[in-house]
């Protein structure tokens, strides 16, 4: 059974929470055992005592703060995960909490019985999963779940996909733009979804010819074809039953799509000139940055091949709709970096890092990465300057904007200084500014998203709430 250690000085509250969890199964046995403290003192004595599988910690104890001992219980307790209390208006330290290890918080009062039973049941399942994976001899090591780096919101959402995705075994699509972490994602999806190390054969659908892609894909009989002069294996028979990961499947030609469906649907292949029918065993996981259902609209897709990879999607979010990452991410590849090139470029000046964090990443984590190599490489201590880094680009909003070419023009002069009124309020921007650049794209929702920054669900989400779902003018398109 499970132990769970709640420590708060409410003693009313511990009894129900007490109870709450002890609640008895049928078959006669409580839920889980329950173990209570009312300082930091006393919870850290009793989670050496108890070693808990979870902790529930009040923010606000009477000897020191929960924030102080988070470090201390993950000592004495290593991979029991912290649900932390903490009260509605305190931001700022349930953000420091989650950076210095708490896994997830609540806030008081407390959610009803239902929420806080999901909380806690989420911590043990990805105690598990991180407990499977410790023992796990992984082909790639590196791909982790904390090798995802980030606390925002949104990434803290797919984190906690990632454990659904890996209790069963059906195909993924892993929808992000480039250097997001789509491949990084398949990796760790890969690594969590089996007990013991299995291939990962990952192909890069956009790369190679097609009739090269489908004997790559399918393995070839010796003398299918000139330079046939072996039988070869394909990717879908040498991944075993493991992953087959099949990066940039949006750019696969429609004659290999067709394949590709075939394949999914009776989990049988046959190699390129051959006529033994093969199983699949593998899970698919497949990635793409372009939006397929633009991609089916425009008929460059199959439409059933697609709704048979969507069933589960991940969608990644680029880097600029997460920024409060970017400092963790910084610091997370700078470690990486050094260890590659050899350097000990450790200290990021304020200026520096709050620069970083408001560039345009279009390239996301992967330009973020390039952009580090080479401030590290060129540095001369262990300080990373600003000098080298890319310069800041004007706000849209500003008549020199930057981006005049999607732009048929500045979209507010600037008011003069002393009158107010001038100045239109942010969503009357964000309004005007989302108007225009679907006319600009005559309502292509891709392109849009591109000039804006902005990510597919953001831009639909806008469009609603602004109500311009329908085109503005008689030449949009609207086939994004
Ligand atoms: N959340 C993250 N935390 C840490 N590293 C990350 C994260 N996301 C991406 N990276 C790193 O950024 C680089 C690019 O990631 P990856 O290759 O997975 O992106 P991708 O979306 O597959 O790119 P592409 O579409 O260009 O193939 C890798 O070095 C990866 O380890």
């Amino acid at each position: 059974m499970e132990t769970l250690l709640i420590i708060d000085d409410d003693v009313g509250l511990l009894e129900n929470l007490q109870m709450h969890f002890e609640e008895i199964l049928q078959d006669d046995t409580p839920r889980y055992n329950v173990v209570t403290a009312t300082s930091a003192a006393m919870g850290l004595k009793a989670a050496q005592e108890s070693m808990p599988s979870v902790v529930i910690l009040d923010m606000m104890l009477p000897d020191r703060s929960g924030l102080e001992i988070i470090e201390e219980m993950k000592t004495l307790c290593g991979d029991a995960r912290i649900i932390l209390v903490t009260a509605h208006h305190d931001m700022e330290t349930t953000i420091r909490a989650m950076k210095a290890g708490a896994f997830d918080y609540i806030h008081k009062p407390f959610p009803d019985p239902a929420a806080l039973d999901l909380v806690v049941e989420r911590a043990l399942e990805y105690r598990q999963l991180s407990r499977r994976a410790a023992s796990v001899n992984v082909e790639n090591a590196a791909a982790r779940l904390g090798d995802i780096v980030g606390t925002s919101p949104l990434m803290q959402q797919l984190v906690k996909e990632i454990g659904k995705v890996t209790s069963s075994h059906a195909t993924v699509l892993i929808n992000g733009e480039s250097g997001t972490g789509k491949e990084l994602f398949a990796r760790v999806i890969h690594n969590y979804s089996y007990d013991e190390a299995k291939p990962f054969i990952g192909i890069n659908c956009s790369a190679i010819v097609d009739t090269l892609l489908e004997s790559e894909l399918f393995g070839h009989e010796k003398g299918s074809f000139t330079g046939a002069t072996s039988t070869k294996q394909g990717k879908f028979e040498l991944a075993e039953d493991g992953t087959v990961f099949l990066d940039e499947i949006g750019d696969m030609s429609l004659m290999l799509q067709a394949k590709l469906l075939r394949v999914l649907q009776e989990r049988e292949f046959e190699r390129v000139g051959g006529v033994k029918r093969i199983k699949l065993r593998a899970r698919v996981i497949a990635a793409t940055h372009r939006t397929l259902s633009e991609e089916v609209a425009t008929g460059r897709f199959r439409e059933d091949l697609y709704q048979r990879l969507k069933v589960i999607t991940l969608q990644i979010p680029p880097l600029r709709e997460r920024r409060e990452d970017i400092p963790l991410l910084v610091h997370h590849l700078l470690e990486r970096i050094n260890e590659k090139v050899h350097k000990r470029v450790l200290r990021v000046p304020p200026e520096v890092l709050e620069h970083l964090t408001r560039l345009p990443w279009r390239g996301n984590v992967r330009e973020l990465e390039n952009v580090l190599t080479r401030a590290v490489v060129l540095a001369p201590g262990e300080v990373l300057l600003g000098g080298d880094l890319p310069a800041l680009e004007p706000s849209p909003l500003l008549p020199e904007s930057g981006r005049t070419q999607a732009s048929p023009g500045p979209l507010f002069t600037a008011p003069p200084v002393d009158d107010a009124s001038q100045i239109p309020t942010l969503e009357e921007a964000e309004r005007v500014l989302i108007q225009r650049a679907m006319a600009v794209t005559k309502g292509h929702k891709g392109k849009t998203c591109q000039i804006l920054g902005i990510s597919r669900p953001t831009l639909e989400r806008k469009l609603q709430k602004y109500a311009l779902s329908q085109p503005t003018t008689s030449s949009l398109g609207g086939q994004g």
